[in-house]
């Protein structure tokens, strides 16, 4: 079963890359094809995969993901850039499968994580056709899928993360490339003062900082660490005003003219 060509996994995660990262559309559903018979979303998420054309290609016009962990203003910024460079505004996972997310996070790792993977790739295929016609601007994409993963799967400490450049922070060669990755990073206080100002409890606030901050940490560094391509980090945590600022000016050097 395992995949021919694979090198060895870090000996700190064993089973790793097969728990928690797919890294190919095989993979993928494979998993989603075991579950059928008990859960038929799972049926549904493959139609739609099927349906989707092989050999993507992106077309001309730029295409630009937002990447970072809640509450960083990701919803924010990608709504602005659309509005400023009359783009699409894609997200993953998409509006087809959503109304089965909730279905797939209650489910163990491994379809959990397989449900994300497969919408990663139908989002693809909506990358590929948006892009012949406008730019095109996405709410996270395969770094989240692969970042929040090695994040769960590691217990403890940000060092016990693979190393740099392990296998794991790979980008899969069979999923359509963006053209830029932003990463949105702010202080743990001011994302925790989004958070509150999007209505959290103070309970829900504190267990936040205490619990997961470890786990924030993990997600951050992971995504710092994917490559083939990489993520570029921009420091979210000033207006929303600058932060959009910095973020065209970004995509203006990247992408050229638009
Ligand atoms: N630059 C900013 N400065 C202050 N607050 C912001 C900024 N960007 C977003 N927010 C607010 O922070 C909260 C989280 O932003 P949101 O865009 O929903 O983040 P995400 O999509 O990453 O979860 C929202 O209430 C939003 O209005
Ligand atoms: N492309 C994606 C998007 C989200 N995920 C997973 C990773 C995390 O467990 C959650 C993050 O979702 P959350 O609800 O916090 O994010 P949004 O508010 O939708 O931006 O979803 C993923 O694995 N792949």
């Amino acid at each position: 079963v395992w995949p021919p060509g694979v090198p060895p996994l870090h000996p700190a995660v064993p089973g790793l890359r097969r728990a928690a990262v797919f890294h190919s559309l095989e993979a993928a559903r494979r998993v989603g094809e075991q579950c059928t018979s008990l859960i038929p979303e799972a049926k549904a998420v493959l139609d739609l995969v099927d349906e989707c054309p092989k050999h993507l290609k992106k077309g001309n016009f730029p295409v630009i993901v937002i990447e970072g962990l809640d509450a960083t203003g990701k919803t924010t910024v990608t709504q602005s850039v659309k509005d400023s460079l009359k783009a699409l505004l894609l997200r993953s996972p998409p509006a087809c499968i959503s109304q089965w997310r909730k279905t797939f996070d209650d489910e163990p790792t491994l379809i959990r994580r397989a449900f994300y993977a497969l919408g990663n790739y139908i989002v693809a295929s909506e990358i590929a056709k948006a892009s012949t016609e406008s730019p095109v601007i996405v709410d996270r994409y395969w770094h989240s899928t692969a970042a929040y993963a090695i994040a769960t799967e590691i217990s403890g400490k940000v060092k016990n993360l693979p190393p740099a450049h392990h296998q794991v922070y790979q980008w899969p060669e069979d999923l359509l490339k963006p053209d830029l990755i932003l990463l949105l990073t702010v202080s743990p206080e001011e994302r925790i003062r989004r958070l509150q100002g999007r209505g959290l409890e103070k309970t829900e606030e504190e267990t936040e900082l205490e619990a997961n901050s470890l786990f924030r940490q993990k997600v951050e560094e992971s995504y710092k660490r994917m490559e083939n391509p990489g993520c570029q980090e921009v420091d979210a945590s000033s207006s929303r005003e600058e932060v959009l600022r910095t973020v065209l000016h970004l995509i203006k050097k990247h992408c050229g003219s638009l």
